[in-house]
This record gives C-alpha cells, sequence and structure tokens, in this order.
C-alpha cells in the first residue's frame, strides 16, 4: 500500500502545483532557478533540449503510463538512460537491465537515497517509512531490521503457516462470493500481513486497523498531486491559516492517520503482553530482540516504525499482483489449462497444493514469474535519488538527481524478452540460444541495488501458494456475452507507486465437482 500520488508527483519527483494564492512566489522561484541552471553546462545524459524557464517539464511524460513515455523517450534518444532537468531539478530515467545494473547494483554507494518529497515526507510525516527513508544510519537499521524478518528462512518457518491458513480462507471465502474476487484479495493480503506483523487476525475487511491502514492510502491516493511546497520548500513554515497555504491542513490530517496507523496495532500488541496474552509475531519477536538502535529513537519507536512498513508496502503490492494474475488467466486460456493439468498430476483431486509441492510445478512457479512481469505491479518503481556528482557513459549526472528505474520498459525489453506484451511462462525454459531461459523478472520488478524490496521473497512465496491454489480450485473465463480480448481492451492501469488495473468482468466457478468440499474440509480442518 504504497500511497499512490500521480507518477507526476512521487515517482518522478516533478510536481503538478496546485495552484492557490503563492503562484506569485512560484514564478519568483522560477525566474531564480532558471537563472542559476542557465549557467549548467555540463554534458549530461541524453534527452530532450530543455525549454527556458520551464526546462522539460512539458517532455516528462503524465496522464497515464508513463513508463511507456519514457521507453519511447528512450528509443527516441537511442539511449537507455534519459535526462531530463525541471525548475532546476533533475530526473534519470533509466530503461534497461544493463543501466540498472551499471548504477542502482554496482554504483549503489551513490545511488540509494530518496528523493526529500516535503510534501509527503516532512509536513505528512511519512519519514519514518522506510520506504522513503533518506539513506543515513537510521536507514540502514531499518533495513537490517525489516530484511532480517523478512530473509528466506524466516519467510518459510514463521510465515508459511500464517499464508497457508489465510489462503485456504479465502478460497473458502471465494467459493461463497467470487463476484467479490478484489475485496477477498484484499482481504487475504491484509489478513496474512497483519498476522505476521502484529499477531492480529482480520476477521473482515472492515477491521479497525486495516481500515486505519486503507484511510492513510486513499487520503494520499486522493491527493491531486503534490503541493507547490514541494517546489519551494520555504514555504512549510507557514502557518495553517495563511491563505494558499491549505497544504498544511491537509498535511495534519494525514499526520494524525500515520501516526494512528503504526501506533494502534502496536499498542495492542504490548497490551497483550502486558496481560501474559503474547502472540508470536514480528512486533513481539523484535521486543524480544537486543536490536541495534541508533541513538536518539526509543526501542519502542523503532519497532513500531519497522512493523508499520509492512502494511504500507506489502499488502497493495501483492492484491494487484494477484488481479494481474486473474486477468492473464482469462486472456490466456491454454495457460490456465497448461498450470491446471500440471496440478492435477502432481497434486491430484484430494488436496489442495502446498509450499511442498513447489519443486514439482516448474510450470506454475513459471505463471507466478510471468504473473510478476506481464504487467509490472510497480511500473516505475520508487525513485532513488544519488548521494553525489557521477559519470555515466561519458556524461555528467548531478548529485541529487532523482533516479526512476522503468521497470516495466526494463521487462518489457525486446531484446531481453520475445514477444514481451505475450503472457509466456515458457518464456523461463531453456531454449536454443537461451540455454537458461529468459530472464527471472524478480531481478527487476523488486526494484535494484541497496534498496531492492526486502519482502520479495515474502512476496513471492505468497503469490505461489495464492495462485496455484486458486487454478487448483477455479477456472476462470469471461462473463458470457464477452470476450476475454474485448475485457482485456476495456482494463487500463493507474499511474502510482503501485499499478492497479481498473475493474474487469470475469466468472470464477469450482474447476471440478468436488473443489467445494476439499476446501470445506480442509478448511474445517485447521
Ligand atoms: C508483488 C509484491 C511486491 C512488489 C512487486 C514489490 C516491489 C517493490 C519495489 C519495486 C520496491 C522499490 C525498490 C527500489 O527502490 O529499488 C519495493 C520496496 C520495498 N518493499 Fe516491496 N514489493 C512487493 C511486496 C512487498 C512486501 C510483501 C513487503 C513487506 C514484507 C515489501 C516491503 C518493501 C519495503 C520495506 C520496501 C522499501 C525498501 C527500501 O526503501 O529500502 N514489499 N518493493
Amino acid at each position: 500500500m504504497l500511497p499512490e500520488l500521480t507518477s507526476a508527483a512521487l515517482s518522478s519527483g516533478y510536481y503538478l502545483l496546485t495552484l492557490n494564492g503563492s503562484v506569485l512566489a512560484a514564478c519568483v522561484a522560477l525566474i531564480c532557478v532558471y537563472a542559476l541552471t542557465r549557467r549548467a553546462d555540463t554534458r549530461r545524459p541524453p534527452g530532450p533540449a530543455p525549454k527556458a524557464l520551464i526546462g522539460n517539464l512539458t517532455d516528462v511524460p503524465s496522464g497515464g503510463n508513463e513508463w511507456l513515455g519514457y521507453a519511447a523517450l528512450a528509443r527516441k534518444y537511442a539511449s537507455d538512460v534519459v535526462y531530463f532537468t525541471v525548475l532546476g531539478t533533475h530526473l534519470l530515467v533509466i530503461n534497461s537491465f544493463e543501466a540498472a545494473r551499471d548504477l542502482l547494483d554496482k554504483r549503489g554507494a551513490l545511488y540509494s537515497d530518496r528523493p526529500r518529497l516535503v510534501m509527503i515526507k516532512e509536513l505528512m510525516d511519512w519519514e519514518w517509512n522506510l520506504i522513503l527513508m533518506s539513506y543515513g544510519k537510521l536507514f540502514l537499521a531499518y533495513r537490517r531490521t525489516v530484511q532480517q524478518e523478512f530473509q528466506p528462512t524466516n519467510v518459510a518457518e514463521l510465515h508459511h503457516p500464517v499464508m497457508t491458513r489465510e489462503v485456504i480462507a479465502f478460497l473458502g471465502r471465494l467459493l461463497s462470493t467470487p463476484d467479490n474476487l478484489v475485496e477477498h484479495l484484499k482481504h487475504m493480503a491484509a489478513a496474512i500481513i497483519m498476522m505476521v506483523t502484529y499477531g492480529h487476525q482480520v476477521e473482515s475487511i472492515h477491521d479497525t486497523y486495516v481500515a486505519l491502514a486503507e484511510a492513510v492510502r486513499e487520503h494520499a491516493e486522493s491527493r491531486p498531486g503534490v503541493e507547490i511546497v514541494d517546489m519551494l520548500p520555504i514555504l512549510k513554515y507557514l502557518p495553517a491559516w495563511f491563505p494558499g497555504a491549505s497544504f498544511q491542513r491537509e498535511a495534519a490530517i494525514a499526520r494524525d492517520l500515520s501516526f494512528r496507523m503504526r501506533t494502534e496495532p502496536f499498542k495492542m500488541v504490548k497490551e497483550r503482553a502486558d496481560a501474559g496474552r503474547s502472540v508470536p509475531c514480528m512486533a513481539t519477536r523484535l521486543l524480544s530482540q537486543d536490536l541495534q538502535i541508533p541513538d536518539g529513537i526509543s526501542q519502542d519507536d523503532f519497532v513500531k516504525n519497522s512493523c508499520g512498513v509492512v502494511y504500507s508496502a506489502g499488502a497493495d503490492t501483492t492484491a494487484a499482483a494477484l488481479r494481474n494474475f486473474t486477468l492473464a488467466m482469462m486472456v490466456y486460456p491454454e495457460v490456465q489449462k497448461k498450470a491446471q493439468a500440471e496440478l492435477d498430476q502432481v497434486v491430484g483431486r484430494d488436496r489442495l497444493p502446498t509450499f511442498e509441492d513447489r519443486a514439482q510445478l516448474p510450470y506454475v512457479s513459471k505463471v507466478v514469474k510471468e504473473s510478476l512481469r506481464w504487467k509490472a505491479v510497480s511500473p516505475l518503481g520508487v525513485p532513488h535519488a544519488t548521494l553525489d556528482r557521477d559519470e555515466y557513459q561519458g556524461a555528467s549526472i548531478p548529485k541529487g538527481t532523482t533516479v526512476l528505474a522503468n521497470i516495466y520498459a526494463i521487462l518489457h525489453d525486446k531484446s531481453v524478452y520475445f514477444s514481451p506484451d505475450s503472457f509466456n511462462p515458457d518464456r523461463y525454459s531453456p531454449s536454443p540460444g537461451k540455454p537458461e531461459g529468459e530472464p527471472d523478472p524478480a531481478r527487476a520488478a523488486f526494484g535494484f541495488g541497496r534498496r531492492i524490496c526486502p519482502g520479495r521473497f515474502f512476496a513471492e512465496d505468497s503469490l505461489f501458494l495464492t495462485i496455484a491454489s486458486m487454478l487448483h480450485v477455479f477456472a476462470i473465463s469471461p462473463p458470457e456475452g464477452t470476450t476475454a480480448t474485448k475485457v482485456y481492451d476495456s482494463v487500463k492501469w493507474s499511474s502510482g507507486l503501485v499499478s492497479h488495473p481498473t475493474a474487469f468482468p470475469f466468472i470464477i466457478t469450482p474447476r471440478f465437482d468436488t473443489a467445494p468440499s476439499l476446501v470445506h474440509a480442509v478448511q474445517a480442518s485447521c
């Protein structure tokens, strides 16, 4: 559940101005910025020529599918990195595996900061959140802690039992009300995360803590773009009553929600512990450890913030990937049938798939990979920023440059993936000229370098079990009277850190007669 500001906002670091009483101040700033940037005559990476005053403001793709716009510019300038300058700030967009590896992986020491983002980090108080946190000692401490919790052994030992229980509950709900797939996916993703993080059982999508986390997301989503304060950080000192400072009032509401979202479930964990009713979870594990916490932050705050990031990063991303998978199964029925044949052979019809079946389900595992590649969940990733100036391919990249990895373009690069728009799990099998198959999309879908997603093993495992179970129990098809192609053509993907498909119609029915009784029997034995 990363906040879904428009990509012209958070994902690029270039912000739509919310026009208000401060326009005059903005104009003055523009002129100053222009005067400052005019003297920059250093060679920059390829990109559109900047215009007077506004630089590349009108060249930065906006209005939807920005990842395609950036990829088109990369083709136009025959370069896998494209550079823009807007109002004195710098943006570099990476469009190939090779450049992402060169810059974000190999030069991680330089490319692992996050942009400043005055409104969301400083005024809405999201600086506590590892996803947006600036690089430094505190970041490294949080990163170590979250990474440790979600490393593969922990995921297998501590999280697999929770995933198994919640996937079975999800199948039961889907049998009862198949039309509510989207709600059930959200419920399942939230339930897994809340149990793993706080030992809290989510009984309904209206759960208090889930509702709070969703309110934070909706609040961020409803914002039209980042305010003028991102361009003129000095405005952050304006009082809320000052004309044009409505951003201060919005920030106050968001700040309160963000505080409650990470404080209230943590308080519940502490109260349960005091009452001798602790439930094993990330929060209790961290509270019982001798953590290396930097000076100036209490153990409670450190644990609270480490846990608070998990829902905000993990719930929405997983649900989006599963919606893309559902669409793909409708559009590619032959893939669905092939995966189901494998499940019939390996699992049979008397039980549900488990993690232990994974090695015997290579095709289903490839469906999981392809679901991450086909429609990248985070098409432009989370913006990195440079900590110092750098040189790449003979061009200079300034300190403080916002760096976007165009994950979508990387995963749809025709020189790497044959017919990249097709959903084809067989692409990962060895073939003449590609003895190892096409590259695992996880190498890009989860980002790069020192900021690579620490939840990737957890995400891949929960996707595997959900996808294997859905394919085993259900048949997914387009509704009568329409075709999968028509459904696909009607779908749009949202901009933002997490890209969701718009609602689409589908039919989900049990795949064999005994499927419902099988699910109910397994549920009863849990
Ligand atoms: C399909 C599911 C997921 C996808 C596609 C995904 C993708 C990403 C991407 C692209 C990034 C940015 C990496 C970068 O800056 O280069 C990221 C960061 C992050 N993800 Fe995930 N993620 C997923 C699930 C999860 C889950 C389940 C968790 C929690 C357990 C999680 C926790 C995080 C955190 C904490 C960060 C910030 C890391 C940092 O800034 O150092 N993600 N994720």
